[in-house]
């Protein structure tokens, strides 16, 4: 799998957050009843919403601040801003998430729900039930620096990201592979992802790009669903992702504006119309 350049160490740190995680507690595998991201996507634009997958994304590694709002109140108010989706970050070191704060969000919202974490190996995806589960191609094999984990696995064998799009079906979810280039894409769809997110932001230096969608999506298959992940700030984002081929957008830093405190619903509304505030300015302007 690609490994590229050194990641970032707040990235080196969360894999070892999430491996420890991963390793405690053996479980019976889930069975969930998903949800279809494609029908809800078909769903939004039958009625001429830009597909917003709306991110509850207490804080993060590049974050200004941290939001303490409970989660289902910002996921409600997200979906009443038009939401196609819900993405809940489950990483509590890092991102202030939990598995039980994506169980009261699934409950109170009829729309998808993705599971954000980092999830490493099988047995981490059998902590909570979700529609979508998040599989980042660029960590599959990757562990925490040999010293660490001498004592506890290292004779584990290391997933492939192919077993792990299997294991992930086979429980019900729907996988959503992130990619950050070609290779990953390439890896991504010889493990039959159909829903594939590129991601904008570069893991080994944390910073955005949205020319990364640009640049990686012609090489999609039209088949695939394709998801333009970080970095999205605001309409004119969504406009230039949604011309480069995105079939949904990923958000979680504009909508939830960790330090300007601002209301989720108005924000996430302000992106879902993006382009149908474009059509009626070029109907103002004819
Ligand atoms: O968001 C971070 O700071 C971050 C740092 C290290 C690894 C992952 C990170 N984010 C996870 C995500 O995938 C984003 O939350 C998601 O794509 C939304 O991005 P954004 O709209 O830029 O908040």
């Amino acid at each position: 799998m690609t490994q590229g350049r050194e990641l970032a160490p707040a990235v080196r740190s969360i894999l070892t957050a999430a491996s420890e995680r991963n390793d405690t507690a053996e479980r019976d595998p889930l069975a969930v009843d998903a949800r279809s991201l494609t029908d809800a996507i078909d769903r939004a634009e039958r009625d001429g919403r830009v597909p917003v997958i709306a991110e509850v994304k207490p804080t993060s590694p590049t974050s200004d601040g941290t939001r303490d709002d409970d989660p289902v109140e910002l996921a409600t108010a997200m979906v009443e801003g038009g939401a196609t989706a819900i993405s809940v970050l489950t990483e509590p070191t890092h991102f202030g998430g939990s598995p039980e704060a994506l169980t009261r969000v699934r409950e109170a919202v009829d729309v998808p729900v993705l599971r954000k974490d980092f999830v490493l190996e099988e047995a981490g995806m059998d902590v909570v039930e979700a529609d979508l589960l998040l599989l980042i191609a660029r960590f599959v094999g990757v562990r925490e620096p040999t010293d660490s984990r001498a004592s506890r696995n290292a004779t584990r064998p290391e997933a492939e990201l192919d077993e792990l799009v299997t294991a992930a079906r086979d429980r019900g979810f729907q996988p959503l592979v992130e990619v950050h280039d070609e290779a990953e894409l390439e890896s991504a769809l010889e493990a039959g992802a159909e829903i594939i997110g590129i991601n904008n932001r570069d893991l080994a230096e944390l910073e955005v790009d949205l020319d990364t969608f640009e640049s990686v999506a012609p090489e999609v298959p039209d088949d695939v669903t394709l998801i333009a992940e970080s970095g999205i700030s605001g309409p004119a984002d969504v406009r230039r992702m949604r011309e480069a081929g995105a079939d949904a957008l990923l958000v979680g830093s504009a909508i939830m504006d960790h330090d300007g405190d601002t209301d989720v619903t108005a924000n996430t509304r302000a992106l879902v119309r993006a382009t149908a505030e474009t059509e009626t300015q070029t109907q103002r302007q004819t």
